[in-house]
């Protein structure tokens, strides 16, 4: 019998080089279609990728009592436990720009000691992020307009990120589709995501199709979130996408967030609408945006019926 095929083949970019012609109208194709490609050549090296995901396994081999100390009823509010945003998800999250101090305030309050090393790798994996971002998105516009890099680089110019680190615990038993986080679509302009050997994420097609996006050894994937979708009129899909969970142990990633600031207006530059009829979204400010997915109830963890275009759509 036949079945049919159920990973994509996003196309791989490598960051370290000039984008050619046909490379960019490839990139447009994808994030047209998608959403989500693929980036090698990144800057993070394997060894820090293994470094950072031994000492935050550190935290989170933890006991629960003491990870709360960071928990969602703390002051720094950086642990979320399980079943928030799934029994089986766990995540610490680190701060820009300063992603020392930020790292180091947890591990001060989790450790209740100075853990100068998961600081010291969160400040090189968040300092490499932020370069990456930038150049991302300078491709990414690039795709919207010939001189677009250079000429709406400036609206991204205060925009920050924030890493969520990820432990997903394996569930008891393995049958299909149990998710490790449900269906939605980022907040961010960009998301960096760095999954580990087992994959488990996948991309939901314009059909409805759930799709595998397989790991890919010193690879990591790009996504396109809301506030792009916004500001590039729907010309840059943010696609809804979860992560399932295949085997019986334990599955990392670390999903880099790169948001505009709060109070920047979004608002799509009319030379990237073209046509004003064909004006998709109202401006809004970025903060207001994340406030409403924050308190809007199904909202709370990204569900979908609560994105920007619910929000901000004409
Ligand atoms: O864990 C992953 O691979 C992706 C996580 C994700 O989609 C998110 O945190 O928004
Ligand atoms: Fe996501």
């Amino acid at each position: 019998m036949l079945t049919s095929k159920t990973s994509i083949d996003l196309p791989v970019f490598d960051v370290s080089k000039p984008l050619t012609p046909s490379h960019l109208s490839s990139l447009s194709l994808a994030c047209k279609e998608w959403g989500f490609f693929h980036i090698i050549n990144h800057g993070i090296s394997k060894e820090l990728y293994n470094k950072l995901r031994f000492l935050s396994y550190q935290l989170f081999d933890l006991p629960y009592e003491q990870k709360l100390k960071a928990g969602p009823l703390s002051n720094i509010k950086t642990y979320t436990p399980h079943f928030i945003a799934s029994p089986f998800f766990e995540s610490i999250r680190v701060s820009g720009p300063d992603f020392l101090e930020s790292a180091q305030r947890s591990a001060d309050v989790l450790l209740n000691h100075t853990k100068s090393e998961f600081s010291e790798v969160l400040r090189e994996y968040g300092s490499t992020m932020r370069t990456l971002s930038n150049k991302i998105i300078e491709m990414l516009l690039m795709c919207l307009g010939e001189d677009f890099g250079k000429k709406f680089e400036p609206e991204f110019s205060n925009s920050e990120g924030y890493l969520r680190i990820i432990n997903y615990s394996p569930p008891k038993i393995i049958k299909k589709d149990i998710e490790g986080l449900g269906m939605h679509t980022d907040m961010s302009c960009i998301t960096i995501v760095y999954q580990d050997e087992s994959g488990g994420l996948q991309v939901r097609s314009k059909e409805g199709k759930w799709m595998d996006i397989d790991p890919c050894e010193e690879t990591l994937v790009v996504n396109i979130g809301d506030l792009m979708q916004a500001w590039s009129n729907g010309k840059l899909r943010s696609s809804e996408h979860r992560v399932v969970l295949k085997e019986h142990k334990n599955r990392f990633s670390l999903a880099f967030f790169w948001c505009f600031e709060d109070n920047k207006i979004v608002f799509a530059p009319d030379e990237v609408v073209g046509d004003k009829s064909l004006r998709a979204y109202k401006p809004f400010l970025c903060g207001d945006y994340m406030k409403f997915r924050e308190n809007s109830e199904k909202g709370k963890f990204e569900k979908v019926g609560f994105t920007v275009k619910d929000f901000a759509g004409t």
